[in-house]
């Protein structure tokens, strides 16, 4: 009996064969929500799923009739995904993520029913959101069953209330208490980041790969965040190639500095004023930039304990939750 998964999100798509619970081969593409944003429709993202999926099945000789399920979270459920399905409210756990999967026929590329975990979002039921209150909204497609990963896996302990931080093409914090998260505060930074690189100046300035990042630097682009606003701290990083004062990978240290810092600034502000019982930060990712959390988060939030995870058990966090959903299913 096997389940697929897939975890799309704004620019990847990693698909995961699953055995009853045990992950048995896995498969990814760089094709995201973001590449039918710009397309103007999904063909691209569903195909590109498909892919993935049908990559899973000759792999592992399997036929589409052993697949009980096709089970997928994240941008899926955005306006540019598979379909658009509202976000459940806060607070969010496992059960209520399973009690509201939504069940869409596949009519173009897979032609069967797929369950989508939906994503999670800090209005409530009936809220009117408009340009007065927009701001004060948070919503989340993707992190949430990460989360339910991390509490699954005891990395998010139940009995501390944690901040959650998921770098990415968007980072979200997660302010999680007794497993659930009650919270959350968004921002657009990976994208921001790419945007940069591939369409400014400064993409032949800065490094073209994950570098390691050094505190130095990635708080001295906090500093010049801090000291002059984002327009002059981006110039300055321009200004150290026309003075010819650093390397690349110095470059992009203090880039990385002046985005994380917008961030864990944030984070700093939500501490003070709303989070104040915050016992433990925890970061999580596989790239070396997502360093510069930790780094300004020392910084910023010298008081609580910050650590990095890269994943449990050489699994995904999104897989460990996707699991937690089976295994949830299973009991009831
Ligand atoms: O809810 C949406 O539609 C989003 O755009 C959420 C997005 O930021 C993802 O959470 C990124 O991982």
């Amino acid at each position: 009996m096997y389940n697929v998964y897939i975890d799309s999100g704004t620019s990847n798509t990693r698909a995961y064969l699953v055995k009853k619970f045990e992950l048995i081969d896995t498969e990814a593409i760089n094709v995201g929500t973001k590449d039918s944003a710009i397309a103007g429709n999904n063909n691209v993202l569903l195909t590109a799923m498909k892919e993935c999926y049908d990559k899973l099945l000759l792999n592992n000789k399997l036929q589409e009739i052993d697949i009980v399920d096709i089970w997928s979270s994240g941008m899926v459920t955005n306006t540019f995904g598979i379909t658009e399905v509202e976000h459940i409210s806060i607070p969010i756990t496992g059960q209520k993520l399973l009690d509201k999967i939504y069940l869409h026929n596949e009519e173009k590329i897979f032609r069967r029913e797929l369950k989508l975990i939906c994503g999670a979002k800090t209005a409530q039921p009936g809220d009117i959101i408009d340009i007065e209150n927009v701001e004060r909204m948070n919503n989340v497609r993707g992190e949430e069953i990460e989360v339910v990963g991390m509490v699954a896996t005891k990395i998010l302990p139940r009995d501390k209330k944690c901040v959650m931080i998921s770098p990415g093409s968007h980072t979200h914090m997660c302010y999680v208490k007794d497993g659930a998260i009650i919270d959350i505060a968004s921002n657009f930074t990976g994208e921001l980041n790419y945007a940069i690189v591939k369409s400014t100046i400064l993409g032949g300035e800065l490094s073209e790969k994950d570098i390691k990042m050094n505190c130095e630097y990635v708080n001295k682009g906090y500093q010049y965040l801090k000291q002059y606003g984002i327009c002059r701290a981006l110039y300055i990083v321009h200004g150290t190639k026309v003075f010819n004062v650093c390397s690349d990978d110095v470059r992009s240290q203090i880039m990385a500095g002046i985005i994380t810092g917008s961030v864990v600034d944030l984070l700093g502000v939500k501490i003070s004023e709303d989070w104040k019982d915050v016992e433990k930060i925890i970061i999580i990712g596989s790239k070396l930039y997502v360093e510069s959390y930790r780094i300004l988060c020392e910084e910023i939030i010298p008081d609580v304990s910050v650590e990095v995870v890269y994943g449990y058990e050489g699994k995904s966090f999104a897989l460990c939750g996707f699991l937690e959903i089976l295994r949830l299913r299973n009991q009831t």
